[in-house]
């Protein structure tokens, strides 16, 4: 090629990627595009839309953080199901538990799909991010092997890390009580951590700190409305050049894969040195799945461990101490149980054996799921994958369905007294079955695969938070438990005073608990 060909091929590049071309390009796409959305969608029948505007739909009326109340306040003027257009996507707000039931747990094997994300699991996630996975073989056999570590049978593996951790928690608060969010995001970490790495994280760490930082990027970055890409994933067909969000999308990925490819390294150079203790990560990387897996595909896997265990255990701990500090009548009904089975002078920690006679704790951690499910306020996408029917409405395989987390969970006709922490509602002879009364870990094919491994930190951690210390509101500084912040950059979302219960408690953490701080390997 001569070298005018090259100038004038690089002129038109230059050329292509001016603004004005930009622009052209993706009114052209998306305008063709809508035009055969709207032919198709025109032979189905929809719950009642929420107005929007045209193109955009609802994308700029949803609140970048927060959205529970904002979809409440909607689910409380239409009923039981509404319509939103979120760029070219349809969504389907369910708002009712019996319809939630009805489509994505009965129906699941076509409601149990995800949308396409072009930025966040295309770009951002290598494609490699489960959660957004669609509903295909790489899923089953990501799912698979999950469950395989976090399943109820794995019970007796994480018991003693939770053990440890939990002490470990204990004394950090008696330590540093104005640092309980670290410690609380310490200890989720650094369970998952020990069973997977085998290895524990300390308050601190600069690993675990980075981690929580890629969690939050990916948690902003998925609301609806963020990437416009998101929205219209038609937008993914311009050429690379011309796609002005991927370099932005591409350092977040960069970011994400080094910061869990450090810990794969040091775990495989930990294997080569023969200094290893076995763990999931161990078996995991000489397991026949690990050759079915691209390399960021593998690093994801323990990416989605690390993080989908930290952050979802870290907030509701968070969740059980505001409901202590704004509505402290049940926190006397729980020491109630615990004095009587740990003793009324301090004597002992709760422990794993005595859950059979702290069915009180059980409620509480329900509660705790339940009353102001942070970790998905408006629920996950799933996607419909067949043409349906359902009470008179037909909707087009392709819309996406979301259980209205924070509307059903405030309902007055699902939850008497909905905003009330009131462990007594699950009082119930379902106390064992965490799964059961709420949706915080979503329905159907989808529920979280770490719900147990979840349930059991908060559990452990909670019953020995409340037989040790006291949890009250800073004067002056009262909780608003219903704009609790999701993201926090780390720092704690509510300010809350805790003390130990007497001196009794604070000499029982110091006996029981400091040698778990101590701990390495
Ligand atoms: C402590 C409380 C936890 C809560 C409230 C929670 C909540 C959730 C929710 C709402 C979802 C989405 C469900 C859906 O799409 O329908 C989810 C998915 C998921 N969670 Fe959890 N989670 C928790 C703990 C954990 C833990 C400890 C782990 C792992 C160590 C974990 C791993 C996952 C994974 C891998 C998915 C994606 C599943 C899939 O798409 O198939 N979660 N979780």
């Amino acid at each position: 090629m001569s070298t005018s060909e090259i100038e004038r091929l690089a002129l038109a590049a230059r050329e292509a990627l001016e603004p004005s071309y930009i622009l052209f390009a993706v009114v052209a796409l998306l305008g063709t595009w809508l035009f055969q959305r709207y032919r198709h969608n025109a032979q189905y029948k929809f719950p009642p839309h929420v107005p929007g505007i045209p193109i955009f739909g609802n994308s700029f009326q949803v609140p970048p953080v927060q959205q529970g109340p904002w979809a409440k306040k909607l689910a409380e003027k239409y009923g039981e199901m509404f319509t939103c257009k979120f760029g070219d996507k349809t969504w389907v707000f369910l708002n009712s538990s019996r319809v939630v039931t009805d489509l994505l747990e009965r129906r699941a094997a076509i409601y149990s799909s995800r949308p396409p994300f072009p930025m966040t699991q295309s770009i951002m996630s290598g494609d490699s991010r489960i959660v957004l996975m669609p509903y295909n073989e790489q899923w089953r056999l990501i799912r698979k092997v999950l469950h395989q570590i976090l399943s109820t049978k794995q019970q007796d593996v994480f018991k003693p890390f939770q053990d440890l951790e939990s002490k470990n928690l204990c004394w950090d608060y008696l330590q540093t009580p104005d640092r309980w969010w670290a410690a609380n995001g310490r200890y989720a970490n650094s369970v998952i951590m020990s069973v997977v790495f085998g290895r524990r994280s300390m308050l601190d760490d600069p690993d675990v700190v980075e981690l929580f930082e890629t969690i939050e990027l990916f948690l902003e970055n998925q609301q609806p409305g963020k990437n416009i890409v998101d929205g219209f994933p038609v937008l993914d067909k311009l050429p690379k050049a011309l796609q002005w969000w991927r370099p932005r999308g591409y350092e977040i990925f960069k970011k994400t894969f080094r910061v869990y490819k450090k810990e794969v390294d040091q775990l495989e150079k930990r294997m080569r040195a023969g200094t290893q203790r076995r763990c999931f990560g161990t078996d995991f990387l000489k397991s026949p799945e690990v050759t079915k897996m691209s390399e960021v595909r593998k690093v994801f896997v323990f990416g989605t461990l690390m993080e989908a265990g930290s952050d979802t255990s870290r907030v509701t701990l968070g969740q059980v101490i505001a409901g202590a500090a704004t509505y402290p009548g049940w926190v006397a009904t729980a020491r109630e149980q615990l004095d009587k089975v740990c003793g009324y002078n301090a004597e002992r920690l709760p422990q794993w054996d005595d859950r059979k006679d702290l069915n009180y704790i059980s409620a509480v951690v329900k509660e705790g799921f339940r009353w102001r499910p942070n970790i998905a306020e408006i629920g996950a996408p799933t996607m419909l994958i067949k043409d349906d029917e359902y009470e008179g409405y037909k909707f087009p395989a392709g819309t996406v369905f979301t259980w209205n987390a924070w509307a059903i969970a405030l309902n007055p006709d699902e939850y008497e007294q909905p905003e009330r922490f009131w462990p007594e509602r699950f009082l119930n002879g379902e106390e064992e079955q965490a799964l059961k009364g709420h949706w915080s870990f979503g329905p159907g094919r989808r529920v979280c695969v770490g719900w147990k491994v979840g349930e059991m930190n908060v559990w452990i951690a909670i019953a020995r938070l409340l037989y040790c210390f006291d949890f009250a509101e800073v004067p002056g500084k009262p909780i608003d438990t219903m704009t609790i912040p999701q993201i926090t950059k780390n720092s704690q979302p509510f300010e809350v005073k805790v003390t130990p219960r007497s001196a009794a408690h604070a000499e029982l953490v110091r006996r029981d608990c400091e040698a778990a701080s101590k701990v390495r390997y």
